[in-house]
């Protein structure tokens, strides 16, 4: 039977990888600089999604106020210290690596488009082994655009040789880029979501990854 997907693409953070721990550790490695008290990983959780510099701003926000200017002296120091610990805590999602195995051994080509910078999302990728599985690796600092827009999976698309593609994310970001991708979109249950996963508007949610090779067969 033919599989109906060539291209299988994926969120990073909250979809591939559990970061929230080492996203945190280094929010609060930029908030300490300012002497302000930590946050915790479920506070942290819900800021991820719209790259780190968002995930900073928040953090600011939430713990006394934020202006541009201890943005822009932070930002590099979080994105310091991020890269010196982005494996720490950080894991693959259960079940992860045999969906992957199991596209693989279908033919399907897997690949990624995330909000973090590509140079981070490359190293935490590598850290697994996943990176030079991935038939493309989109970052939102690779195009001039990110998710919500649609540009990041459209390259991503372009860079793996097109054919029929599904999307699968965490955030409200990557259900709507899929939705302006024209492509399914499928939302992770288990990734840093900030309402109930019914709310998303996506056109699937699984709650393992066990159920995502199933689910696709199907569509
Ligand atoms: O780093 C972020 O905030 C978002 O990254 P993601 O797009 O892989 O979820
Ligand atoms: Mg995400």
């Amino acid at each position: 039977m033919d599989f109906p997907f060539r291209i299988v693409g994926f969120d990073l953070d909250g979809t591939l990888v559990d970061t929230a721990g080492d996203l945190t550790a280094a929010v609060n490695h930029a908030l300490a600089l300012l002497d302000r008290a930590p946050l915790s990983e479920a506070e942290v959780r819900p800021m991820i999604g719209l790259g780190a510099r968002h995930m900073l701003e928040q953090g600011l926000a939430a713990t006394g106020g934020v202006s541009e200017g201890v943005v822009e002296r932070l930002y590099p120091e979080l994105l310091r210290y991020y890269g010196q610990h982005i494996a720490v805590r950080s894991r693959p999602f259960p079940g992860l690596i045999d969906a992957l195995d199991r596209l693989d051994a279908l033919g399907v080509r897997t690949a990624v488009a995330t909000n973090k910078a590509e140079g981070l999302a490359r190293q935490l990728l590598a850290e697994f082994g996943l990176a030079d599985r991935m038939s493309a690796i989109v970052g939102g600092d690779t195009l001039g655009v990110r998710k919500p827009s649609p540009g990041p999976i459209h390259a991503m698309i372009e860079q793996s040789d097109g054919g029929r593609t599904a999307f699968v994310g965490d955030s409200i970001y990557d259900v709507m880029a899929a939705k302006a991708a024209g492509v399914p979109s499928i939302l992770v249950g288990f990734g840093f979501l900030d309402r109930p996963a019914a709310d998303f508007g996506a056109d699937h949610v699984i709650d393992h990854y066990d159920e995502l090779v199933p689910l696709l067969a199907g569509l």
